[in-house]
């Protein structure tokens, strides 16, 4: 069990991001932590392994006073997710999974053979163990995180935003394989997420934080969704769902996708315009970006190809547009049409001023 009691953090220039929380993540639950942009999430969730120390109150794990226990100490019994995985980009997938128990002085074929089957729990076959990260999708990282945070089987788990940067179908995928997984090993999880859905699918218990810090309601899911505390909580349920909505329009502010340049497999990359160039396949579909700089003048070929990208639909929400930049190694989000034929690309700065438009036609309206 993980409690917070009476925690408050202020930081340094007077901010204060968590006030006075009182919240316990019960063993073998998932606590979500749900809130709106700056609203202390990822603050709380830091205080649980240290990274931050809290200004005030205490967090114990199953009655241990986390300031009592040595900060290593600590983190080995905790798990850590983040999003894009944080993967160590020199190391293959094996080595990502088995570092720390290496660390801890485990033989090397004996963490190695548990590393394997802690890949093929999250879903990865052995043919991915000799890759790099980048050589894998966002969805194949994040699966190569999970593993890795539970390498060294510690009891808890803290999740930051773990499927945030991969496009809607796998991040369904990856909640189902994680509920399944979960079920399995019973660990006890705080996650923390800014998708109201994500965090009713996934919570046995969820609490809503609002801004300053300070928690506005912690429920199950459904009673979250019939009794919510008080209008903050209501409308957070569902204006948020406004928000997704919110469509990309083409003629519709200034977001109109530009001609992106490609290259395909097998051929040179031509002239382009900085280091990136998005690799399509025979039939115009992208398949991942190609570093120009790395590939000179010889053909591309597949080991080239960086997979970690997603791509968005004319009609995605703006959301998944900006995720779809963020996790393009060229800061380019890429717009495909129903078939997945490109139809070009609009960049992350783009992105983020149609949302700080569409917000503030929101407000006004
Ligand atoms: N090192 C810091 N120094 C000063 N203020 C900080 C620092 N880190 C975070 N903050 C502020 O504390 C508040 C809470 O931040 P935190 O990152 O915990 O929120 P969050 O809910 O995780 O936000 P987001 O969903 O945008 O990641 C915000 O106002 C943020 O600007």
């Amino acid at each position: 069990m993980i409690e917070f009691e009476r925690v408050s953090k202020t930081y340094p220039d007077g901010t204060v991001a968590v006030d006075g929380l009182d919240l316990t993540a019960p063993n073998g639950e998932i606590t979500v932590l749900v809130g709106p942009s700056g609203c202390g999430k990822t603050t709380t969730m830091r205080m649980v392994n240290r990274l931050i120390d809290p200004t005030e109150g205490r967090i114990t794990l199953d009655g241990t006073d986390t300031a009592s226990i040595d900060a290593v100490t600590l983190r080995r019994r905790i798990g850590y997710v983040i999003q894009n995985a944080g993967l160590f980009p020199h190391r293959t997938v094996v080595d990502n999974v088995a570092a720390l128990p290496r660390l801890l002085g485990g033989g090397k074929k004996q963490t190695r053979a548990a590393a394997m089957d802690l890949l093929e729990r999250v879903g990865l076959d052995a043919t991915f163990a000799k890759r790099y990260p980048w050589q894998l999708s966002g969805g194949q990282q994040q699966r190569v995180g999970v593993a890795r945070a539970l390498a060294t089987d510690p009891p808890f788990l803290l999740m930051d935003e773990p499927f945030s940067a991969v496009d809607p179908i796998v991040r369904a995928q990856l909640q189902d394989e994680f509920l399944r997984l979960q079920a399995d090993i019973s660990k006890t999880i705080i996650l923390v997420t800014h998708d109201i859905d994500e965090a009713l699918k996934l919570g046995d218990r969820v609490a809503v934080l609002r801004q300053g810090g300070r928690l506005a309601q912690v429920a199950t899911p459904a009673e979250l969704l019939e009794a919510p505390a008080d209008a903050f909580v209501a409308d957070f349920v569902g204006s948020t769902r406004g928000y997704r909505s919110l469509g990309f329009r083409f003629g519709d502010d200034e977001l109109i996708p530009q001609t992106e340049p490609t290259v395909t497999l097998g051929e040179p990359v031509g002239e382009i315009d900085g280091r990136w160039a998005l690799a399509v396949g025979a039939e115009g579909r992208p398949v991942g970006w190609v570093d120009a700089s790395a590939v000179g003048t010889r053909a591309v070929e597949s080991d080239d190809i960086n997979l970690a990208g997603t791509v968005a639909r004319a009609d995605s929400p703006l959301r998944e547009l900006l995720n779809s930049a963020l996790s393009s190694p060229a800061g380019r989000c890429v717009i495909v049409d129903d078939d997945g034929v490109l139809v070009g690309s609009v960049t992350d700065t783009d992105v983020l001023a149609a949302i700080r438009r569409a917000r503030a036609s929101e407000g006004a309206a």
